[in-house]
């Protein structure tokens, strides 16, 4: 796929410009990273466009965590490159820096702070450097102020502002710690099976909330729960053996003789 190589040397990550004119903002070309000559991402090509909410599944074991773990500095690559846009190349940078560009990533586990309430977990997560929480709380902006708000409505927490974490539900933490993202304003959103134990009604919820997402963020969803997947879905990536399989609509991959082979024929 065509992208404008040009490398921004001695620029800071927080500096870099994101360019998204060609459609994605996300590059992964023949991405290999082997765990002791075990082949995890094997030649990977994924694009995710901007705005898009993108759906990846995979058996276990089909690389879908190394993947992520690769976009967002955690593990480093064997060869192969990963843009950010068309010209910040997220292998030159940390863990940190990757963040602060714009990268969010949401873990299975939801890691509130259980004993703030909603609106102090949020309020914290506003903050670059945590250490600054307690000057924090007595000076939030009337913007801020807005920005919790509109974050609470948007994960259906506005009800629940004044509640310590620990005494949401599963699923209400869940939502908070998307919240807790959505605070930093990230353009690319990474979120690791977020459905795992959740009620039905929660999970309806949640497909609401990250449909809600795409266009003004991207999201790629990392996720086992089929009926979630094709309920929120417009284009599903199937990894296999550490590159893709099959990319379409749910209909197309679900169809996909090799796909009901290795995978959803299992
Ligand atoms: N740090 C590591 N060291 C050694 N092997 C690893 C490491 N990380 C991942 N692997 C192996 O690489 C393969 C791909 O793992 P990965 O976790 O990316 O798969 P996955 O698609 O996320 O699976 P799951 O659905 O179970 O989370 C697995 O066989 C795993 O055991």
């Amino acid at each position: 796929m065509r992208r404008d190589r040009t490398f921004d040397f001695m620029v800071k990550a927080k500096d870099l410009k994101l360019d998204v004119s060609h459609g994605p903002i996300l590059y992964i070309e023949d991405l290999n990273v082997s765990f002791d000559g075990f082949k995890a991402i094997d030649h990977l090509n994924f694009y995710v466009d901007a705005g898009e909410l993108r759906c990846v599944i995979g058996a276990n074991g089909a690389g879908k965590t190394t993947m992520m773990d690769i976009i967002t500095g955690k593990t480093r690559p064997d060869s192969g490159s990963v843009y950010f846009g068309q010209r910040i190349d997220l292998l030159r940078l940390s863990e940190p820096e990757i963040a602060e560009i714009g990268i969010g990533r949401k873990f299975q586990k939801p890691t509130v702070f259980e004993h703030h309430t909603v609106f102090e977990n949020l309020e914290l997560a506003m903050a670059a450097d945590k250490r600054v929480f307690s000057t924090l709380l007595a000076r939030l902006t009337g913007a801020q102020r807005d920005r919790i708000d509109e974050v609470l409505g948007m994960i259906g927490l506005a009800e629940h502002a004044k509640r310590e974490a620990g005494a949401l539900s599963h699923g209400q933490k869940q939502w908070l710690e998307i919240g807790m993202l959505l605070m930093q304003d990230p353009l690319l959103l990474l979120v690791d099976e977020p459905v795992a134990g959740m009620t039905h009604q929660e999970m309806d919820r949640t497909a609401e909330l990250l449909v809600s997402l795409q266009g003004k963020h991207s999201v790629v969803v990392v996720e086992h729960d089929m009926d979630f997947v094709r309920s929120i879905a417009r284009r599903v990536t199937v990894l296999h053996q550490g590159s893709v399989l099959a990319e379409g609509s749910m209909d197309q991959v679900q169809n996909d003789p090799r796909v009901v082979e290795v995978y959803l024929g299992e």
